[in-house]
């Protein structure tokens, strides 16, 4: 026998947009291009009950239409940082949505490089890095805007300069300890600022991530914890714009090859690179 739960069926939160805009923009008003490359994710809120319980549309933004704005905004607004994009179109969606309310922008920034010729950054020639910009920015209709930026796949290693020692032991304990590993890990970070007025987002962009790789290499590591605590509590020091920060570190192990067996000497040389489970730390660093 089945049960009917009895009373009213009403319509929880909702959300709807686009994702996955690929906007690429070329600036050539001089012979030294430049580009975006952008995968944007649009994302409203607001009152959409019509829409969902009785099939009337005549209050509904178009997810084509969303998409299209995010290439006509581009030819304005996509000049410099991707958050100043997202805010743009942030501005816009909400005025041009009757019911909308809230709306988020989500950007993922393909990171191109002028390629070297001769020495020289060719002027309209680029080879594609590894690693993504990130940018996440919300508004509502009251007019509050938060943005949070962020970084993905940035994949950084040291030979040296790095150990785990005296961890806990106990019965299931086999791992020995060690002052001298290779740390290895692929980051991605978030984080969020105080303010969105007068901030240059670019310059902080490019100093959490030049901040991040600096204090990633200038201390001996006893963890990846304290490394990660040590590169956010660096990146707040520096940055009073920045009111938190959250880094994830894969520790993707690498670990020394058994060539004994074979009579051939391996002094931290020959790794097994592993793709096997791995270390995930993870945490927040911010202000008190
Ligand atoms: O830096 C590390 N943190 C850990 O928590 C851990 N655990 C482990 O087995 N190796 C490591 N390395």
């Amino acid at each position: 026998m089945t049960e009917t739960k009895k009373g009213r069926i009403v319509l929880g939160q909702n959300n709807y947009g686009k994702s996955e805009v690929r906007v690429f923009r070329v600036k050539r008003d001089t012979e030294r291009h430049e580009v975006w490359d952008l995968d944007v994710r649009v994302s409203l809120e607001g009152d959409f009950e019509a829409a969902h319980t009785e099939g009337d549309n005549s209050k509904l933004l178009a997810t084509d239409t969303m998409r299209n704005t995010c290439y006509a905004l581009a030819k304005d607004k996509l000049t410099g940082s991707i958050e100043e994009y997202a805010l743009a179109l942030i501005d816009h969606f909400l005025e041009a949505g009757p019911t909308v309310t809230g709306c988020r922008v989500e950007i993922t920034q393909y990171l191109w490089e002028r390629i070297e010729v001769d020495g020289e950054p060719h002027e309209h020639s680029f080879i594609r890095q590894r690693g993504e910009r990130k940018a996440t920015v919300r508004g509502d209709e009251s007019g509050a805007r938060s943005v949070e930026a962020g970084i993905d796949d940035v994949y950084v290693l040291k030979t040296t300069n790095s150990g785990w020692e005296n961890f806990l032991r106990e019965r299931f304990t086999t791992l020995p300890d060690t002052n001298d590993r290779i740390l290895a890990t692929i980051v991605t970070a978030k984080w969020e600022y105080n303010t969105h007025e007068g901030i240059d987002f670019d310059r902080l962009w490019n100093g959490v991530m030049e901040q991040t790789l600096k204090t990633f290499t200038d201390h001996y590591s006893p963890s990846v914890q304290n490394t990660l605590y040590r590169i956010g509590k660096a990146v707040l020091e520096r940055f009073p714009e920045i009111e938190r920060i959250w880094y994830s570190f894969p520790n993707v192990h690498h670990i020394i090859y058994d060539l004994e067996r074979f009579g051939i000497e391996n002094d931290k040389e020959i790794f097994h690179a592993t793709q096997d489970p791995y270390g995930q730390i993870e945490g927040w660093v911010e202000r008190a």
